[in-house]
């Protein structure tokens, strides 16, 4: 099957679960994709295709393409390390490592992040870069070099540190850089790469690190540059309790209210993590169309708390899942997400807090709107873009389990059969077909191995 021909694929024989408005699922369905968008979609077999690829689908649950929220591709070369930490100590134990990362390093391990996240069913990608050495390169190029080479969707978040040790912030004063630097290299990130047209492959969004690391004029000037060249906001917030505490010593408010305080709510905002919220922070997202980025896996590693998802989702804030970073999330399983958030929910707030299908809307319509991007990806309609997970559950694994939703959502992850990214075949019967993941594997081994000698 060639990339975006312009010979139609069929997929037939599988549940099909739409996502769209109104929860359709065809139990044996089909859609139909032409170049890089969905032109059929419905029950039993399509008509008036008998030129197409056709794509057996029995056995399997076809999905929209999963999005993934948050991440921190760069991390994936320093997995494993301070395990036992809280996120304090973790981010204190690992910034002098992440110090010395470079363009080929960042090349390396946002290839090996992604060529693993397509595997895990993700077709539309974050990611949120803020350690950006002085000498170290262009390492934001380098991570949409290694995004084209994998061939996923992509929103890079041009992240930023300014506020270093000495200024009162978390990080040591060599891994931040000054305001003016980053504005200035925000601004061209957004003008060299950021396309905002339909089916865009790269978006760029604006990313101060989180209130511990930057100051409040770089959360203030990010703000307005971010709108003025008309991209989306991006941060950590209110993930653990001693950030919480950093806010009220420093700010005399909690992170939201400083949030608040500084224009950093609306529809153009998303939050990673989420977790220490009110019931009135809650409202505020809710009244501003701020998003959320949940990111069950990375804080139960961290130990951060469990977010309020379902009361997030109930009071209508675009929510959506993230993987977060490889170095507090090392299996960075987009489905994995999925079954957590199901599970920590349900664990918080017992067994009807979160249904299956509610977890995989946000893993796919609901990522899609934190991204606004809504009438492009995260459901299977006709005119959105073609890109989708074809899942086999008819294994040993799930074979058995009547609900296909229950078998993806509550099941270990199935094998992945198909996975097309703007129409284009990327996972193939669990193989990436884009880069070779043996030769990555290996270069990600000696990427971690480098780095964590040279931090010495
Ligand atoms: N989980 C997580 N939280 C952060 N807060 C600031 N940086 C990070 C990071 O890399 N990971």
């Amino acid at each position: 099957m060639q990339p975006n021909t312009t010979r139609p694929i069929v997929i037939q024989g599988a549940h099909v679960v739409t996502m769209d408005a109104g929860r359709a699922e065809y139990r044996r369905g089909h859609v139909v994709v032409e170049g890089n968008r969905i032109v059929a979609v419905g029950a039993g077999e399509p008509r008036g295709y008998a030129d197409a690829t056709l794509v057996d689908g029995t056995g399997c649950v076809l999905t929209p393409g999963l999005v993934n929220t948050h991440h921190h591709l760069y991390q994936w070369i320093t997995r494993g390390l301070a395990v036992d930490h809280t996120l304090f100590e973790w981010l204190t134990t690992l910034y002098p490592v992440w110090g010395g990362i470079d363009a080929d390093a960042v090349h390396v391990a946002a290839k090996g992040a992604l060529a693993h996240l397509v595997r895990t069913g993700c077709t539309t990608s974050t990611d949120h870069h803020y350690v950006v050495p002085r000498d170290g390169g262009d390492v934001f190029g380098a991570e949409i070099a290694a995004a084209a080479d994998v061939g996923v969707r992509f929103h890079p978040c041009r992240g930023s540190m300014d506020l270093g040790a000495s200024a009162g912030g978390l990080p040591p004063d060599h891994v931040v850089e000054d305001l003016d630097t980053i504005l200035v290299e925000s601004q061209r990130a957004v003008e060299r790469w950021h396309d905002p047209s339909f089916g865009s492959m790269l978006r760029i969004a604006l990313a101060p690190c989180s209130p511990f690391s930057v100051s409040t004029e770089l959360l203030k000037q990010s703000a307005v540059l971010a709108r003025d060249l008309g991209v989306r906001l991006h941060t950590h917030l209110a993930e653990t309790l001693d950030e919480q505490d950093f806010c009220m010593e420093r700010f005399g408010c909690n992170p939201v209210q400083y949030m608040e305080s500084l224009d950093w709510t609306g529809p153009d905002v998303w939050y990673a993590h989420a977790v220490h919220l009110d019931d009135r922070d809650i409202g505020v997202l809710a009244a501003s169309g701020t998003g959320a980025a949940h990111c069950p896996t990375s804080n139960a590693r961290l130990g951060a708390g469990i977010a309020r998802a379902a009361d997030l989702y109930a009071a209508g804030v675009p929510l959506g899942l993230g993987v977060d970073g490889a170095a507090s999330n090392e299996s960075c399983c987009m489905l994995e997400e999925a079954h957590h958030a199901a599970l920590f929910a349900r664990a918080r707030s017992g067994p009807r807090a979160m249904t299956v299908r509610q977890s995989l809307e946000l893993a796919t319509v609901g990522g899609a709107r934190v991204l606004g991007r809504e009438n492009e990806i995260g459901s299977l309609e006709v005119g959105k873009l073609a890109d989708l997970a074809l899942w086999r559950i008819d294994t040993l694994a799930h074979a058995g389990i009547t609900d296909p939703v229950a078998a993806l959502v509550l099941g270990s992850q199935p094998p992945l059969e198909l996975l097309l990214i703007d129409g284009r075949e990327v996972v193939r019967r669990d193989e990436v077909r884009t880069v070779d993941e043996t030769s990555v594997a290996a270069e990600v081994a000696a990427a971690h191995d480098a780095l964590v000698a040279k931090a010495g």
